[in-house]
């Protein structure tokens, strides 16, 4: 197929749904969108959610795991991807197993574990099976503080804990790592970085008094997603995408009733727009 016809950046998430718009596939394609790339998706769960909570969910057969996989591979050219939900320890294995199969460029792996409402998106043996068989194969991961606490069992309270947890998480096969403070109780919202090169870096913001944070993990790990199909290098990528979660955050909309989900337009607002395209 001659190179043109797929020079537009394209991207996936491999990931579960979230009926209420807010959280997994549907946060990642609206910062696909935002972020200007073509985006795709992998359905590996449905849920019924809102922003009170997960009321149901379901994954679907391997097979059509397996399928949206080959059709995606069959016609377009993945520059990035990320995962998110994936349920269960067959399902991991099925989504690692492909992603060996296919290139579809560098791979952010968001290992989502609990939502903020507290139900269960990976089970306690799936958390085995992720460590060993798709950790290995992260270009990135992007952990939260209970996810990295539980990959490593290092308990993370200080500053140093986040560089000790990092440095573990890239002994289990991650090349880069993001470990996200958003759930430490502290005024900023403070993330380390350790890149493949062993340096290491801070980010930082105010962290917004508010409870609308639905989504805000995935919406980083799309971004950063969507920032490297764009060309972008991995410690840029990383920066940018930090700016444009606490856009996302700060310039709140009133939707739902619980944990509100974030403004995927509040870019525009912050002068990270592509009047460019
Ligand atoms: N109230 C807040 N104000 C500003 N930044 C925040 C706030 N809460 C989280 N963040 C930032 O949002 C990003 C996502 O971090 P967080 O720790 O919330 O991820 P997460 O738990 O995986 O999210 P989720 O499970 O809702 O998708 C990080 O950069 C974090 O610092
Ligand atoms: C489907 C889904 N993926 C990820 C999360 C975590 O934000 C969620 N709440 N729901």
């Amino acid at each position: 197929m001659p190179q043109q016809i797929n020079s537009f950046p394209q991207v996936a998430t491999i990931a579960g749904t979230d009926s209420g718009g807010g959280a997994g596939i549907m946060a990642d394609l609206k910062t696909f969108q935002a972020r200007h790339v073509f985006a795709t998706a992998v359905v590996v769960a449905v849920t019924a959610q809102n922003t009170l909570g997960v009321q149901a969910s379901k994954l679907m057969p391997q097979t059509l795991i397996d399928a949206q996989f080959q059709s995606l591979a069959a016609d377009f050219q993945i520059r990035a991807c990320k995962t998110g939900m994936l349920g269960d320890s067959n399902h991991v294995r099925a989504v690692a197993a492909n992603l060996k199969k296919y290139d579809f460029g560098p791979i952010i792996v968001d290992p989502v574990m609990i939502a903020k409402g507290g139900a269960t998106l990976l089970n306690a043996e799936a958390i085995h099976t992720l460590k060993h068989e798709l950790v290995p194969l992260a270009t990135l991961i992007t952990p939260n503080v209970p996810e990295a606490q539980t990959l490593t069992g290092q308990k993370i309270e200080k500053k140093a804990d986040f560089i000790t947890a990092a440095q573990m998480l890239q002994n289990l096969g991650a090349k880069n790592v993001l470990i996200k403070g958003g759930h430490l109780d502290l005024p900023q919202a403070n993330d380390y970085v350790l890149l493949s090169d062993h340096t290491g870096f801070w980010l930082t913001a105010p962290k917004s008094a508010t409870k609308r944070t639905h989504g805000t993990g995935d919406t980083i790990s799309a971004c950063i997603t969507a920032e490297l199909a764009r060309g972008a290098d991995l410690a840029t990528a990383i920066s940018i995408s930090k700016k444009y979660v606490t856009a996302t955050i700060a310039h709140s909309i009133q939707v739902g009733h619980g944990h509100g989900p974030l403004n995927h337009w509040a870019a525009q607002k912050e002068g990270l727009s592509f009047e460019n395209i």
